[in-house]
């Protein structure tokens, strides 16, 4: 693959320009770790947790901007909806020598411990989802890396938001695949739920297995903190949930920097 990547002019099997990547926004000097919301619209939002930010550019659903925490750069990419958009995301920050990638989301919970707001610190993703696969094989786990999980809940911890260490479902859809009706009136499929959490799954939702595996599989140290948007078996919703997603920010910023301070 560096032979490939080492190519100027673009290819079809590698269409970068030299180092600009044909998908996400490209920053002259990249940080070494990045925060990957899934919608663009957070990104900015991080101007609230990190200081002198500014936005690098957007492309397609790809909005970048970076920042300072405790001392050290991140910088934060959305990886749009779902598990091709960010094997894009993930893939190219790889090769831009990105060294840690902390998805920063909401899910669905299933644990009846976790309520609406709290935040769930990813430690694995139980196989589900379909691109994971070209990165990892069926059998073999898609984890986050032990440094990243701690430094997510020990920040979690002194920030005194509540939650804990556990295990989401990546779906490969919002409606049927997480057992939702396609109308109000419908019906959804329950049991699909209830498999997920028979299979240790604590909370569903549409990314962080990608993240693991494609980490894995590229060299990247992953993490995950999602927040308690939905709960399925309450069937609550999280209306006002902007001081949530500013603490999902920020308790992924600063465990990137306290990531990047011991590897
Ligand atoms: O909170 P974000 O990061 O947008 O992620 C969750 O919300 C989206 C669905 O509404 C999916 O991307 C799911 O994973
Ligand atoms: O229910 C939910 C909430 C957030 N994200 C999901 O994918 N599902």
């Amino acid at each position: 693959m560096a032979s490939v990547m080492a190519l100027k002019e673009r290819t079809a099997i590698w269409p970068w320009r030299g180092d600009t990547p044909p998908h996400i926004p490209h920053h002259l000097h990249m940080p070494r770790a990045f925060l990957l919301p899934g919608d663009p619209g957070r990104v900015d939002k991080a101007a609230e947790v990190l200081e002198d930010f500014h936005i690098v550019g957007q492309n397609r659903e790809f909005r970048m901007g970076v920042g300072m925490i405790d001392g050290v750069e991140i910088g934060i990419c959305s990886t749009g909806i779902g598990g091709a958009s960010t094997e894009i995301v993930m893939v190219e920050l790889a090769a831009l020598g990105v060294e840690v990638a902390i998805r920063t989301g909401g899910m669905g919970a299933l644990a009846q411990d976790l309520s609406l707001g709290d935040f769930l610190i990813v430690e694995e993703a139980i196989r589900n989802s379909g691109v994971a696969t070209f990165y990892a094989e069926p059998g073999e786990r898609a984890v986050a890396d032990p440094i990243v999980v701690q430094a997510l809940d020990a920040t979690r911890g002194a920030l005194g938001l509540p939650g804990r260490i556990g295990r989401c479902a990546t779906a490969d859809g919002y409606y049927r695949a997480q057992g939702r009706p396609d109308h109000a009136a419908g019906q959804g499929e329950p049991t699909i739920l209830d498999t997920l959490a028979e299979r240790g799954a604590d909370g569903v939702e549409m990314e962080a297995e990608i993240v693991f595996a494609v980490g894995a599989a590229l060299s990247v140290r992953t993490g995950a903190v999602l927040a308690v948007h939905a709960h399925r078996r309450s069937d609550g919703w999280l209306e006002d949930y902007e001081t949530t997603q500013r603490n999902v920010l920020r308790i992924g910023a600063k465990a990137a920097a306290s990531a990047l301070k011991q590897i």
